[in-house]
């Protein structure tokens, strides 16, 4: 029998959480295999939030364009190429993947192992080709992927997940999205203003799990403006001599026929084949091994997990911490080093754009809202629709969360998350400085509620009231 191959740490998995535990366990001084059966470049850059943020570009042009007479501007004739749409999405995709190609084709000799793992033993891996790799500790980062539930499968290719809608030749006449989540809002909007007759249906009442209530009912008037909505029903697919039929019963009742069906009801953790039987964890519920995220360990074991695997919080800001986390906890193994997590946030790339960060309930926690209907820089941009709910600590006014759909979201989402993990108060916001018209001065408003609630002081030396229009 051949010789197993020996490392200090073996990851599995080369997405963004294994690249980045294998650079942080060699960076901590040791020896690393990095196994792949395919190496073809990460989830986020081949079939993740490249590709739907390139989508969602292209929608974003030809919204605007449609919104110009709002602003005087006639345009006449406008006509969405379908195939030269989504032609851009795959080349500037491809770019993107080929980048991430070129990191692991920089990686030292001997590290890249093109194979799929399965454990043997808690330190021993079996690879798909017989070979075996024994380590002292080992990087488990191999991700997720789309669930696809059996009536749908029967559906052939009128049946699309996120692995292959960005592979369509053509934009679809008549889109139905399954699953109100991230993916099936941000595609479902783009879709829709692209130009495609788009119905949106989720089992739950409730889109995206938003914990806001009024950033819910914002975002809900958003999109039936732009595609049928069909909340709170259970759907059944049958296929159709072109496409696919489907009804659905609830809160509503109909049938319908459309070209292609967006299944994004959700990713699992890929666990199957890895016999974690033989790697002795402790797994939840799922089947995901219990571990703890400030050092990615599960148990007391040498194996640690990163990425969207765990299922803590599938991103790729968190896949990447996860992964510098696990890599090099685990070359320090078994000495712990501890790291405390970054504010959770969560940006859902709609338009407006939405945002969860932190938390929203505290011992005595006070709300601020702000409104960014009549809010001056968005009304002067023509995207005055939003609304935005800060959550902070009593009796000092820190601020622990946020939710909110606004325009420019994603960057008030950026500054709140900072905020909020350096610990500041409403009034030490207040003494920053906001420069005028921006959308930023919306916050304001929310800011000085807190304030007054909490109560605490107004900062004395700034100005309490507001300029024109903000
Ligand atoms: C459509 C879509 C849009 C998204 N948009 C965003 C966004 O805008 N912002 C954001 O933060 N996040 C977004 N995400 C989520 C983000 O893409 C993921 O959180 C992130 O890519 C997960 O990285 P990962 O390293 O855990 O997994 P992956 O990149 O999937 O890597 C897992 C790797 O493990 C390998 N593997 C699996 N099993 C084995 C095995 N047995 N042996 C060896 N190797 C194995 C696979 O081949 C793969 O290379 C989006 C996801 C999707 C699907
Ligand atoms: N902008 C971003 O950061 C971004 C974008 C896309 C994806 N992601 C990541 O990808 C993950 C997966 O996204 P997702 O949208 O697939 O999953 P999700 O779990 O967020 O949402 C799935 C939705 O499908 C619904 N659903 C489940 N089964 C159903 C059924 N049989 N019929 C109708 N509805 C059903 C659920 O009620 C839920 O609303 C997200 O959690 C997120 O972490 C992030």
């Amino acid at each position: 029998m051949a010789k197993a191959m020996q490392c200090d740490v073996a990851v599995i998995g080369a997405g963004t959480a294994g690249l980045a535990a294998e650079r942080a366990a060699r960076k901590n001084g040791a020896s690393t295999l990095l196994i792949d059966p395919d190496f073809t470049g990460t989830t986020c850059a081949t079939v993740g939030c490249m590709p739907s943020k390139l989508l969602i570009a292209a929608a974003k042009q030809a919204h605007a364009i449609g919104r110009a007479g709002l602003f005087g501007i006639e345009v006449q004739g406008m006509r969405i190429d379908g195939p030269s749409v989504l032609r851009r999405v795959r080349s500037e995709r491809d770019r993107f993947a080929a980048l991430t190609r070129k990191s692991i084709d920089r990686l030292p000799d001997g590290i890249a192992v093109r194979a799929r793992a399965a454990f043997d033993g808690p330190n021993r891996l079996v690879l798909g080709d017989g070979r075996t790799v024994e380590a002292r500790a080992i990087v488990i980062a191999t991700g997720s992927a789309p669930v696809l539930p059996d009536p749908f499968k029967a559906l052939g290719d009128a049946a699309l997940t996120s692995d292959s809608v960005f592979e369509l030749p053509d934009l679809p006449r008549r889109l139905a999205v399954v699953g109100s989540g991230a993916i099936g809002l941000e595609l479902a909007q783009a879709f829709a203003h692209l130009g495609v007759e788009v119905a949106l249906f989720d089992k739950g009442r409730q889109l995206a799990k938003l914990r806001c209530p009024r950033v819910h009912a914002t975002l809900h008037e958003v999109l039936e403006r732009d595609l049928a909505l069909h909340l709170g029903v259970q759907v059944t697919p049958e296929p159709a001599d072109q496409g696919a039929r489907l009804r659905w019963t609830g809160d509503d009742s109909g049938e319908a026929l459309f070209d292609k069906i967006l299944v994004a009801v959700g990713r699992r953790p890929q666990l199957g084949g890895l016999a974690l039987d033989k790697a002795g964890l402790d797994l939840d519920e799922h089947g995901v091994p219990l571990h703890d995220r400030a050092t990615m360990r599960c148990g007391d074991s040498a194996i640690f997990l990163a990425g969207d695997v765990a299922a803590d919080l599938p991103l790729l800001h968190e896949a990447s911490h996860d992964g510098a986390i696990a890599g090099r906890n685990a070359a320090a193994w078994p000495a712990p080093i501890r790291t405390d997590r970054n504010a959770a946030f969560c940006i859902t790339f709609t338009e407006p754009a939405l945002a969860t960060i932190g938390q929203a309930e505290a011992e005595g926690a006070v709300t601020g809202t702000a409104d960014f209907g009549d809010q001056g820089r968005a009304r002067v941009e023509g995207r005055n629709e939003g609304v935005l709910t800060l959550y902070a600590a009593a009796p000092d006014g820190r601020l622990i969360g946020a939710d909110l759909i606004a325009p420019g979201g994603e960057h008030l989402a950026h500054m709140l998350a900072w905020a909020i993990q350096r610990g500041l108060t409403a009034t030490e916001l207040l003494e920053l400085p906001f420069y005028h018209p921006t959308i930023e001065e919306g916050l304001k408003q929310a800011l000085r509620t807190i304030c007054r609630s909490t109560p605490i002081a107004l900062p004395q030396d700034q100005d309490s009231g507001t300029p024109a229009g903000a």
